[in-house]
């Protein structure tokens, strides 16, 4: 009986052709998650830091990126091979709250932010945006990427994104490849699918502006049109930060970056 409904189930599958090129799709998503780990891990050290300084003055020089109030960014891990996000965390950490002096703008002239940080809940895709004051907030997880604990140095609750009353103005982006159509592949958990796809409906129903979301790229993960396997839950970018500039891609990234 299990040859029976083995041959029922590769039947129904073989039948639905979409089925037939999603799979097809993930197994070419495997190749060229492989494909772009090996070219990072050729890309001599000095280049990469040549590139992460390039990227974070583009992002940290924006207008785009000082008027923000609230952003959700990842914490870089250098073993991934992730642009550097260290000098934008930072900044977006170093703006003071003057609180009852009522300053609306630090000594930088820029808008006090909020700063949310990716947390890794289950296998299931489950990944949560909790809010961080200082980087003493983070700690290593199992994959020796720094994450938020639940609660912050003195035991307070950190903040949910999805629970902010006030919507998150950007989105800073990993990933493993992208194009200049909006594609992003990312490592293969699903994570940033599932997150921005609830994001995208909690700002709808909010009637809150949606989000940019912005991916930071070295040079080499920017791949020609149609090379990117695309599936269906995959989410677009709308602009990527690459070393020779900002690239607008959605109506929203023209209007709101250039
Ligand atoms: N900095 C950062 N934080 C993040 C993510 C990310 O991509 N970057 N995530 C985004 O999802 C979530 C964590 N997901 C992750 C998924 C895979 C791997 C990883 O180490 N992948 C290895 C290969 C593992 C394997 O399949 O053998 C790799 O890509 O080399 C790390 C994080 C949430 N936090
Ligand atoms: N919105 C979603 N709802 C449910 N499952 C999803 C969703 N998005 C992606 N997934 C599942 O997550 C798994 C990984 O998807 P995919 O290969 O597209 O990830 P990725 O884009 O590389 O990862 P990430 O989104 O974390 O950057 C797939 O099994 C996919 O079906």
């Amino acid at each position: 009986s299990s040859t029976v409904s083995f041959s029922i189930c590769s039947a129904a599958a073989m039948s639905n052709s979409v089925g037939v090129l999603h799979a097809a799709a993930a197994e070419q998503k495997r190749a060229l998650r492989s494909r772009i780990r090996r070219e990072l891990r050729s890309i001599p050290a000095d280049q990469r830091t040549h590139e992460d300084n390039e990227i974070q003055k583009l992002v940290l020089d924006s207008l785009w990126f000082k008027s923000s109030k609230r952003l959700c960014a990842y914490v870089s891990c250098e073993a991934l091979r992730e642009v550097d996000t260290t000098k934008i965390l930072s900044e977006c950490l170093s703006s003071i709250d003057h609180g009852a002096f009522g300053h609306h703008f630090d000594h930088h002239s820029q808008v006090k932010k909020k700063l949310y940080v990716p947390r890794v809940e289950d296998k299931n895709s489950n990944m949560r945006m909790l809010e961080i004051s200082t980087m003493a907030d983070l700690v290593a997880n199992s994959m020796k990427i720094l994450e938020p604990s639940l609660t912050d140095a003195n035991g307070n609750d950190c903040e949910d994104v999805m629970l902010a009353s006030e919507p998150v103005d950007i989105f800073l982006l990993p990933g493993l490849a992208f194009d200049r159509q909006g594609h992003r592949l990312g490592r293969g958990g699903g994570y940033y699918d599932v997150f921005l796809q609830k994001y995208q409906e909690l700002a709808k129903e909010r009637e809150w502006k949606q989000p940019l979301r912005v991916a930071l790229t070295y040079s080499a993960q920017i791949m020609e049109e149609n090379v990117i396997p695309v599936t269906l839950t995959d989410l677009p970018v709308d602009a990527l930060v690459s070393p020779s500039g900002v690239i607008p891609i959605s109506p929203a990234a023209f209007e709101r970056m250039m």
